[in-house]
């Protein structure tokens, strides 16, 4: 009789728990070798790990209630219908991810609704100190447009952002979670002038200091005043969107906020976490397979947070009376801007 915890050997060499996982290993090495050049914590896997917020979040049981089409949620319609969804306001800049991506999919036996969500949860592994996400096999891909209007904008209020995650079905908390991401992270489009500026000094590392660094007192804009979704950042070449900002600040998420900084079993349990749910958003985890053992176990990190060069407790815009902050070091030497990410 079969055993429950039979493993199969794969053609190629590598064990999994489910045969159909097999076809998932060679689209891997594609990935890590051709996309995301040679297992790099890059652009490349920075915007994938986007694409899987912005294909996945167009979903809205409030829609749907009322009689309209919600979206599919993790269903590759930015794929499917590249004409058209990349072009909604709140997706500028993921055109290029999509189109770098499409040519994987047209040589593989895979759904673009499936591709998406796989080469963030590889391409995270890549990036020191990052969770091993789940990956679940099996999404049919989109047959209709999702509604413009859903993807969150850095200019939306807090109270609409929440709104809209809650629709999606996301907590207060959950949402901080989720933000996680913006620790490999940069912005291109929200100043176009500094294309490739991040959100933390360590956009290739899966670490707290973008939680660590949101805290901080803004002093200066990084490249030109004025654009919408940006407020000021406390270092030179970093980016702050406006609505990081607010919810390291609203007192329904500061409190989660403080909490991720120098915590990262937390950030990589609870990261974790609210990645699987995004990536099941339009569908149900009974009707997929489980192919998380196919993701890499990532890299490891063991640095603790440190303050930036010349920023101290002193320079931390404390909200939350009601837990301890850690106490961190500050990194020595003299003060330095944060090098752009480079484009690839
Ligand atoms: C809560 C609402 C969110 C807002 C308002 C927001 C907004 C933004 C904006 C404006 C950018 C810069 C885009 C550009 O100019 O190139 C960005 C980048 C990014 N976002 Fe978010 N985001 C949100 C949530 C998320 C979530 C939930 C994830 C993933 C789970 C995510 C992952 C990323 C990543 C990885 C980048 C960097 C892309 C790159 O470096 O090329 N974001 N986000
Ligand atoms: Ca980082
Ligand atoms: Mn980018």
């Amino acid at each position: 009789a079969p055993s429950l915890n039979k493993r199969v050997t794969c053609a190629t060499g590598q064990t999994t728990a489910n045969e159909a996982c097999c076809a998932l290993f060679p689209i891997l090495e594609d990935i890590q070798t051709n996309l995301f050049d040679g297992a790099q914590c890059g652009e490349e896997v920075h915007e994938s790990l986007r694409l899987t917020f912005h294909d996945a979040i167009a979903f809205s049981p409030a829609l749907t209630n009322a009689g309209q089409f919600g979206g599919g949620g993790a269903d590759g319609s930015m794929i499917i219908f590249s004409d058209t969804e990349p072009n909604f306001h709140a997706n500028l800049g993921i055109d290029e991810i999509v189109e770098a991506q499409k040519p994987f999919i047209a040589r593989h036996n895979i759904s673009a609704a499936d591709f998406i969500q796989f080469a963030g949860a590889i391409g995270v592994t890549n990036c020191a100190g990052a969770p091993r996400l789940n990956f679940f096999l099996g999404r049919p891909d989109a047959t209709q447009i999702p509604p413009d209007g859903l993807v969150p904008e850095p200019f939306d209020s807090v109270d609409k952002i929440l709104s809209r995650m809650g629709d999606a079905g996301f907590s207060t908390v959950e949402v901080v979670w989720l933000l996680s991401s913006h620790t490999i992270a940069a912005a291109d489009l929200v100043d176009p002038s500094i294309p490739g500026t991040p959100f933390d000094s360590t956009p290739s590392t899966f670490d707290s200091q973008f939680f660590l660094e949101t805290m901080l007192q803004g002093t200066a804009f990084p490249g030109t005043p004025g654009n919408q979704g940006e407020v000021e950042s406390p270092l030179a070449g970093e980016m702050r969107l406006q609505s990081d900002f607010l919810l390291a600040r609203d007192s329904r998420s500061a409190c989660e906020w403080q909490s991720m900084v120098n915590n990262m079993p937390k950030i990589q349990n609870r990261f974790t976490q609210v990645m699987r749910k995004l990536s099941l958003l339009g569908h149900n985890q009974a009707d997929l397979i489980d192919c998380s053992d196919v993701i890499p176990v990532p890299k490891t990190l063991t640095k603790a947070a440190t303050f930036p060069a010349g920023k101290s407790q002193a320079d931390v815009e404390i909200v939350v009376a009601a837990t301890p902050f850690p106490a961190l070091a500050s990194d020595p030497g003299p003060v330095t801007a944060v090098p752009p990410v480079p484009p690839s």
